[in-house]
């Protein structure tokens, strides 16, 4: 055997090591139990080098690299802090519009019935804006409030030039058109981007939305800030929701990634993420990709927030995402933990997409 190229490794698979070796669909299989595969990791990440590169092997089957195939385990995309150094950017920002031109940001939120998930996730964005120092307003309405009170707020937000962005809490109750109350947020205010011209803007060639959808958008940042390539490459969104999985294939299209979605009637999905060199998953099903569904080294980024029950935690559950992370970690290149991926950065891109809307809307670069 001659010796190990850059990109070939060769391994000699032993009976202790050879379970693992296997676990990452080793196609290529030599006589003598050597296994060949290529570098598991993408470079960029450099922590996950292969630790054991033979330039020669007498007997392969002497020798074991489990030292190395127990090591590779990506690195973790930490979203909590990314949305931490962003919160801090906005802060900044913030303290500048102010001293400069005197102008606050305003956020205002609709709240409508009481599901606990979403007043929690409310209450966490209030708080989100006072560390930053936008100002947030907020209305809660009861579950079976009229249609028309909810067309009436946004309204009345629509024409306050204190408020520089307006969320409605999805999902709404089920007797209330969905569409025509995001059709009344005025799109120069329509922070979460759900407005359809905003979305059409997004699907068009040369088009530029006023606001892209947050949780998306934080995906894309993710990538970016951890230097992840994404012209060119294989990218799967599972998920085809207007709030994420459609937008966030919308995105990885204008970054000149190769698209798929994959869906609820989509046929052997495993088939389709298996090429993925970036998968986002937003399916809203816990730990519904598998170890096996992943690429060596793709890049992962999970959506997913799903309670599971645990009694061993203080609420009675714990959150998981979509994709099962013990065993994509140990395939994947990078992989965003739940919590603390993509949800913190939702909430700081909604910081984010109410700062540039008042900056607009006072003509403040
Ligand atoms: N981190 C964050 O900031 C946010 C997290 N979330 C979380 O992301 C997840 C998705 O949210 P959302 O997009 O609103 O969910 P939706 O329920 O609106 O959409 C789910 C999508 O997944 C598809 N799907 C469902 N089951 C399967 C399956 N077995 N195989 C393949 N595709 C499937 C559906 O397909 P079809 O279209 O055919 O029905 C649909 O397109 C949830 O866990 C949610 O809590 C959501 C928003 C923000
Ligand atoms: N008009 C509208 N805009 C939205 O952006 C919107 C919405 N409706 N409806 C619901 C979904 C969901 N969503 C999340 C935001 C933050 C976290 C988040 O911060 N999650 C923490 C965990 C929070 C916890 O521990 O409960 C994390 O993942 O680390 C999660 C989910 C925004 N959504
Ligand atoms: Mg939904």
């Amino acid at each position: 055997m001659a010796s190990a190229s850059s990109s070939l490794v060769l391994f000699a698979a032993d009976s202790s090591s050879s379970a693992r070796l296997t676990s990452f669909n080793t196609n290529n299989k030599l006589p003598n139990g050597v296994v060949q595969f290529k570098r598991l990791i993408s470079p960029q990440f450099g922590l996950q080098k292969p630790k054991t590169i033979m330039t020669h092997v007498s007997n392969p089957l002497s020798y074991c690299v489990a030292s190395m195939a127990t090591e590779a385990s990506a690195k973790v995309i930490d979203g909590k802090s990314v949305a931490k150094d962003i919160q801090n950017e906005i802060t900044a920002e913030i303290s500048r519009m102010k001293s400069e031109i005197g102008v606050v940001p305003g956020l205002a939120v609709i709240l409508v019935g009481d599901r606990k998930d979403s007043a929690t996730y409310v209450r966490n964005k209030k708080k989100s804006c006072e560390s930053v120092g936008i100002k947030s307003y907020e209305v809660c309405l009861p579950q079976d409030c009229r249609e028309e009170e909810v067309l009436e707020h946004i309204s009345s937000f629509n024409n306050d030039p204190a408020v520089h962005g307006i969320l409605v809490q999805l999902p709404l109750p089920s007797h209330m058109n969905e569409q025509s109350i995001l059709n009344a947020v005025c799109i120069e205010k329509d922070v979460d981007g759900f407005h359809p011209l905003n979305i059409g803007r997004l699907a068009m060639r040369g088009r530029e939305p006023l606001f892209v959808p947050c949780t998306p958008k934080g995906c894309i940042e993710l990538l970016h800030r951890y230097n992840v390539d994404i012209k060119g490459k294989n990218a799967v969104v599972i998920g085809r929701s207007n709030i994420v999985g459609m937008p966030a294939a919308l995105l990885l299209q204008r970054e000149d990634a190769t698209v798929s979605i994959v869906h609820s009637k989509t046929k052997n999905p495993q088939e389709i993420t298996k090429q993925a060199d970036i998968i986002i998953a937003a399916v809203g099903q816990p730990n519904m990709v598998r170890g096996s569904w992943i690429k060596p080294g793709a890049v992962l980024i999970d959506v997913g927030i799903n309670p599971v029950e645990d009694s061993t935690r203080p609420r009675g559950y714990r959150l998981v995402g979509d994709i099962c992370y013990e065993e994509a970690c140990k395939i994947a290149s990078a992989i965003t933990p739940v919590p603390g991926g993509v949800g913190p950065m939702t909430i700081a891109m909604l910081l984010s997409n109410t700062l540039t809307s008042a900056k607009r809307i006072h003509n403040f670069s």
